[in-house]
């Protein structure tokens, strides 16, 4: 059974990813970097979809693709019907409404010489509707809503903690109210607790506003507490996809039992040591070929074909896919 797309079941999706290939340079005399190989997968409004991977896995850059902020080299992403794998610069100022991202690390995304009302007017400019008061109601409400009083709007970035200013950096994202917002690792800066809260304001903004989220994070269990949907990246290839309560209690790929068993890690210095040693292993030097899994080099179960053929999505039973040659061989407990 061999799968085309990964997509949700149901409604049409607000973003539709198809064979996605993204690539960079590395020097003149090596060949480019394939960061993305033949990505397939969706959101649909309202639904959050997690990307999980270890650093190098193309999780960042899948994201930065469909904001236009990387070249697309092969593939199509449709944002609500609309083809936008190469949108000019017209074409981004009229999504930039409708598609706004929340990045990692607080303490740069935003300005620190704006004053917090300053950033937030300036994420409607696009909105010509509004009039003077309307955007004054609508910094306050949102403000309000993130869970911070309207004295914020006088201040600067400087004077608010990392949680604080991950709350401004989330009302920014949705001032213009947008339809899907990217959140790319929104809260692995911040301290557990932190975390926590800022995971249940991104659900209950969901819930009220009907956002969909490509969710971006290292961290299954924050991925699982969100995401209906989980994709597992690997070396810029998708290993599994599928619903994630399957996902963790009947993954059928090796490098998703693997990713499950090493989670969670809540030491931040062990996470920071664990992930700079997965930037080594994945690094651009190594080429993976096309005509191979990306895990095989790692897998336990690797056999000689696993260097030789791609493995295509395959659709389990339970309605996963996964690109493994032995996924059924390792189900049945024959390998
Ligand atoms: N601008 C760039 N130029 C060259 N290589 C890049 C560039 N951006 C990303 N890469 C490479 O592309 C691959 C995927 O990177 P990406 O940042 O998307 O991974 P990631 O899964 O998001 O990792 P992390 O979790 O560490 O952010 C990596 O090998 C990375 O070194």
């Amino acid at each position: 059974m061999t799968a085309s797309v990964a997509t949700n079941r149901g409604s049409a999706p607000l973003l539709d990813v198809r064979g996605l290939a993204v690539e960079f340079d590395v020097g003149s005399h090596r060949p480019p970097l394939r960061a993305v190989d033949g990505v397939d997968l969706s959101v649909a409004a309202g639904e959050t979809v997690g990307l999980v991977g270890e650093s190098g896995s193309g999780k960042t850059t899948i994201g930065r693709a469909v904001l236009g902020l990387v070249p697309v080299a092969d593939g199509a992403i449709d944002f609500g019907g609309s083809d936008i794998t190469h949108a000019g610069h017209r074409q981004r100022r009229e999504l930039s409404a409708d598609l706004q991202v929340v990045f990692q690390d607080p303490y740069s995304s935003l300005n620190p010489t704006r004053t917090i009302g300053q950033t937030l007017r300036e994420s409607l400019w696009a909105d010509k509707h509004l009039t003077p008061a309307g955007v004054s109601e609508r910094v306050r409400s949102m403000l309000d809503r993130v869970g911070l009083g309207a004295d914020a709007e006088r201040r600067y970035p400087l004077q608010f903690s990392g949680g604080q200013r991950q709350r401004i950096a989330i009302a920014r994202a949705l001032m213009a109210r947008p339809r899907l917002v990217i959140c790319d690792e929104p809260v692995s800066a911040l301290d557990l607790s932190v975390q926590a809260q800022v995971l249940n304001l991104l659900r209950e903004l969901q819930a009220e506003l009907g956002l969909g989220y490509l969710f971006v994070a290292h961290d299954l269990a924050v991925v699982r507490h969100l995401s209906r949907r989980i994709v597992v990246l690997y070396r810029g290839r998708v290993m599994e996809q599928g619903d994630a309560a399957t996902l963790f209690e009947r993954p059928a790929h090796p490098y998703t039992r693997a990713l499950l068993d090493a989670a969670p890690v809540p030491d931040p210095e062990r996470q920071r040591r664990r992930r700079a040693a997965a930037v080594r292993q994945g690094s651009a030097s190594t080429v993976v070929p096309a005509e191979a899994c990306p895990f095989a080099a790692r897998c336990p179960h690797a056999i000689d074909a696993c260097t030789t053929r791609r493995p295509p999505l395959e659709a389990t039973p339970e309605g996963s896919l996964v690109a493994c040659l032995r996924w059924q061989e390792l189900r049945d407990g024959d390998a």
